[in-house]
This record gives C-alpha cells, sequence and structure tokens, in this order.
C-alpha cells in the first residue's frame, strides 16, 4: 500500500514537539506491515540544508499563485517529499513563529499551499506515486482532504489524525476566497462563527478522523475537552479512532544510546550514577543522594508548569531536586527561572530547546514531572518508561492509557510503572509528591517499578499495526 503523509514536522529534520517524533517514527514503523509512506513536508532552511542530492520531481506552476518545485530525496530512512517554495517557507524563525515569537501573519497561506500540493500527488501527478490513501496531521494538512474532496479527481481515502485540538487553524473569514474552492465549501467545511478553521475542515471532509490514545478520543467529545469541536466529532460517530503513540525505541534506547556518558539497561541500573553525576553538573545541582525530579517540556497551561513553582517546597523539603528544560510562556518561564535562581544547588533550569539534554535528563533523573491540564498523548513520559524514569502525571488523556498508577493493588500485582493523579490542582499534586517520595524511600519497590516501565511496549509495534489495519480498511471501503 502507497501512502502520502503530510506533515509540518518532522523529526529528526525538524520539530517543536511530539508531533514531529510520530510523523517521523510512524513511516518506519508501518514499513513492516507493507506500507510504504512518502511524507510531504515543506522546505524549510533546516529541512533544505540537511537534506542531501534531493532531485526534482515536479513544477507547481501556481499553488494560490505561488510557484514551488516539489523535490524527492531519503533521509534517515524516509521518503521524503520536500515542497520547495522560498518565499513562504525560507525564514529565519521557526515553523509557525518568527524570531519574535509571533505566528507568520501568511500561515494561512503557508499551510494551505502546503495542504493543495498534497492533494494535487494524491489526484496522481507523480506517476511513480499514486497513494492510496492520504494521512494527514493537525490544523497545518487538516486542507488536503479538503482540496481533495472539491477536485474533480477520483477521491483516495483520507484520515486525519487530531495531536492537539487545541490548536485549530483559525483565521479570518475574508481570507477564504484566495485559497482556490468553490463558494459553497465555505459553509459546508470551513465556516467556523464566521472564520475559517483549517482543523474543522479536514474533520469534515476526512473519511477518518483519529487521535493519538483512546482516552481522548472519548474526552474530546466533551465541552471540557472539545475545545468547540465535540459535536462536529461526535457527528462523525464510529469514524473516529484512538490510537496511542509509540515511540522510537533505537533512538530512545538506553543500553545504547550514544547521548549517554553511562550506557545502563534494567539489570545495570545502578549505572544510571553517572547520568545522574553529569546531569548535576550541568544543571549545576549539588552532588547528594536527593530524587531528582525533572521537567522536559513546552511551558504553556496545556502543560499544567505553572503549578511546579506552587508545590515546589514539597520537593525541596524533603531534599529532592529539579532540574527544568524547556521554553515556552513567558510568565511560566520567569517562575520557573526565579525558582532557580532563588534555590541554587536544588533547583537548575535550561530555557530552550535540546534534544541531547533531553536525554541525559531521562537517564540521570528520578522521577518526571508531567502535570498536564489535557494531553493527547504525551511521549515524555514513555521516554520515561523507557529510561527507569518514574512518570509522575496528571490522570488525563493518553498519561492515564499510559502509566498504571502505584496504588495498592498495582503494587501488590507489580505491575505498577508510575504515579498519577487527579484533578490537575495544587493540592492534589502534592499528595502525589508525597505519594512518589514515600516510594522512592523503599529502594526495592523503586527498582521493581523502574523495572516493570523499562519492561513495558512502548514501541510502534502494537500501534503501528492498528494504523496498518486502519489504513487497509479504509482502502478496501473506498473500494
Ligand atoms: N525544551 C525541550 N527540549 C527538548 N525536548 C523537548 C523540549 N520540550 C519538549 N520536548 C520534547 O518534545 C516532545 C513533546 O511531545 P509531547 O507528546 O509531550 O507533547 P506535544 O504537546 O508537543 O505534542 C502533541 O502531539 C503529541 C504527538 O501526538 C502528543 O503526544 C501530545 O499529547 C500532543 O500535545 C517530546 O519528545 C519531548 O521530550
Amino acid at each position: 500500500m502507497k501512502v502520502l503523509s503530510v506533515a509540518s514536522e518532522l523529526y529528526p529534520l525538524i520539530k517543536t514537539g511530539g508531533l514531529a517524533d510520530v510523523a517521523g517514527a510512524l513511516p518506519i514503523a508501518l514499513a513492516a506491515h507493507g506500507v510504504e509512506t512518502k511524507t510531504l513536508i515543506p522546505g524549510y532552511p533546516a529541512v533544505m540544508k540537511a537534506v542531501k542530492k534531493p532531485k526534482k520531481v515536479y513544477d507547481f506552476d501556481s499553488l494560490l499563485d505561488e510557484r514551488a518545485t516539489l523535490l524527492s530525496a531519503r533521509h534517515e530512512g524516509l521518503d521524503l517529499l520536500i515542497l520547495d517554495c522560498p518565499q513562504l517557507y525560507e525564514r529565519s524563525g521557526g515553523p509557525y513563529l518568527a524570531t519574535d515569537g509571533r505566528d507568520y501573519p501568511d500561515n494561512w497561506k503557508r499551510f494551505a499551499v502546503l495542504s493543495k500540493a498534497g492533494a494535487e500527488i494524491a489526484a496522481g501527478i507523480l506517476p511513480d506515486f499514486i497513494p492510496d490513501l492520504v494521512h494527514v496531521h493537525d490544523w497545518q494538512s487538516a486542507l488536503v482532504p479538503v482540496y481533495m474532496r472539491y477536485a474533480e479527481a477520483p477521491e483516495v481515502p483520507s484520515l486525519i489524525t487530531i495531536h492537539n485540538i487545541a490548536f485549530q487553524g483559525q483565521f479570518a473569514g475574508s481570507l477564504f476566497p484566495y485559497l482556490e474552492l468553490p463558494g459553497h465549501a465555505f459553509y459546508e467545511a470551513l465556516e467556523y462563527y464566521g472564520t475559517l478553521s483549517y482543523l474543522k475542515s479536514g474533520i469534515i471532509t476526512s473519511h477518518a478522523v483519529s487521535t493519538v490514545s483512546p482516552s481522548y478520543a472519548e474526552e474530546i467529545l466533551t465541552p471540557e475537552f472539545g475545545m468547540g469541536l465535540e459535536g462536529l466529532i461526535a457527528s462523525r460517530g464510529s469514524d473516529l479512532y484512538g490510537i496511542v503513540n509509540g515511540i522510537d525505541a533505537d533512538v530512545w534506547n538506553p543500553s545504547a544510546d550514544e547521548l549517554l556518558p553511562s550506557a545502563y539497561s534494567a539489570t545495570t541500573l545502578k549505572k544510571r550514577a553517572g547520568n545522574r553525576a553529569a546531569l548535576n553538573e550541568r544543571f549545576g545541582l549539588d552532588a547528594d543522594d536527593g530524587p531528582i525530579f525533572a521537567v522536559i517540556s513546552r511551558l504553556t497551561w496545556q502543560k499544567g508548569l505553572d503549578l511546579v513553582p506552587e508545590v515546589l517546597d514539597e520537593i525541596l523539603d524533603a531534599g529532592g531536586k529539579l532540574a527544568i528544560l524547556g521554553s515556552g510562556d513567558s510568565f511560566i518561564e520567569a517562575a520557573l527561572q526565579g525558582a532557580a535562581a532563588y534555590n541554587r544547588g536544588r533547583v537548575g533550569m535550561v530555557l530552550g530547546y535540546d534534544e541531547k539534554l533531553s536525554h541525559l535528563m531521562q537517564a540521570g533523573s528520578d522521577i518526571i514531572l508531567v502535570p498536564s491540564r489535557f494531553e493527547p498523548c504525551g511521549l515524555t513520559q514513555l521516554y520515561a518508561l523507557r529510561y527507569g524514569c518514574i512518570p509522575l502525571v496528571a490522570r488525563t488523556g493518553g498519561l492515564a492509557d499510559t502509566i498504571i498508577d502505584a496504588n495498592e493493588a498495582a503494587l501488590a500485582a507489580g505491575v505498577a510503572t508510575g504515579v498519577q493523579f487527579a484533578p490537575v490542582t495544587a493540592d492534589a499534586f502534592r499528595h502525589a509528591i508525597r505519594r512518589t517520595l514515600r516510594l522512592h524511600s523503599d529502594q526495592r519497590l523503586w527498582s521493581q517499578m523502574q523495572k516493570q516501565g523499562m519492561k513495558s511496549d512502548v514501541s510502534w509495534n502494537r500501534s503501528g499495526a492498528t494504523y496498518a489495519d486502519l489504513y487497509q480498511r479504509l482502502v478496501s471501503k473506498g473500494q
């Protein structure tokens, strides 16, 4: 089966969050199921620089009035189609934000053009690659099924995956005429309280909708989590699927991770000490035995990290330490930086994004904090399981699905892998920290939990097969 995947980020080329990890790992997992994936991505500077010897495969004379070239390349096991359109993608900031932290004003066009290119590939412009199915991710590629629906071409089955419903790609309604869609598409697909919603239109026009965990698939049917789209999603009925993410078990493998000073496995957990020492040094933490809590995250309201300063005394009073890596909302950044400045040796912070350092943190710290208010799947806790770092998570979405809480029954059965708490309030969070510290003080119990986590299959094995089945079902239905 041939699949066209369209994504706005892709590990290892360009990443701002979990979407890149999934878009990068899924094609490799699916290859084992006979699925041949090509991934269409924008020709951002990082992509153009990293990819060697791309081949020109098509010239677009006009994608919403922009000329663009389609390049084909292979990179680290991935087959890529790169939309080279410097006037839209050659920018000095990130994929979505300029260097001043604001959205590019033409994001509506940058991702509509990407989507239109995707729809044209689906319609068969590349004789060597006629996809059987199109898989799009989040609002940035959500217009692909819309362009497919309104094109005079045979319709290829499509799947849209929602990685985060909070980002909907909402733009002024007055831009509609520039999208080169028929007038009736406005009310049929795109209109959202007078504005345009790219995500909404993708949910309406795709043959199936998936999200990245079973719990989140249920949550987004409710007003609390659906962010205004709950009714629309409910209307898709049995076309909605929840498939939990996996992780790339080769990139994240503590026994062969070249980014670590000290590789280890479940039988050599003592070797984590080498990573712990490096972590203490990197974050300016005291070289004592206190449990190290870690945060690796976008610092946003979603992730609940504004609560950390409120519960910090719970960690510090017990002789614990905290290492934070992240960036995001300026008020959360400032509060955490303040906590680090005030508690030198006990709290350390690295502001920014650092993939390498995130490996060391998973390998050297004892507990990873993921107090998200909502979490479609979450990957950080999955990396933690693999690295013998105990996840302390909010009981929501994929966090609830992937971590087994250390309650009495789970401990007795030896299946606990972490600590969950709800609701996401400072009080419940404090209580969970106390509970975690109690578990940590029992060396035997703690290492049993570490080993249990390291044993869990967090790879793409199972979910890769589930996606392959779903693809097959959609293709068979379309025939
Ligand atoms: N400062 C930093 N330095 C280094 N690495 C950092 C970092 N900040 C974050 N990361 C890394 O970025 C990734 C974040 O992935 P998540 O799944 O946790 O969240 P995100 O909200 O981006 O993704 C959305 O999409 C994914 C994929 O479907 C869902 O799992 C998730 O719930 C949803 O919100 C992880 O690999 C994490 O380690």
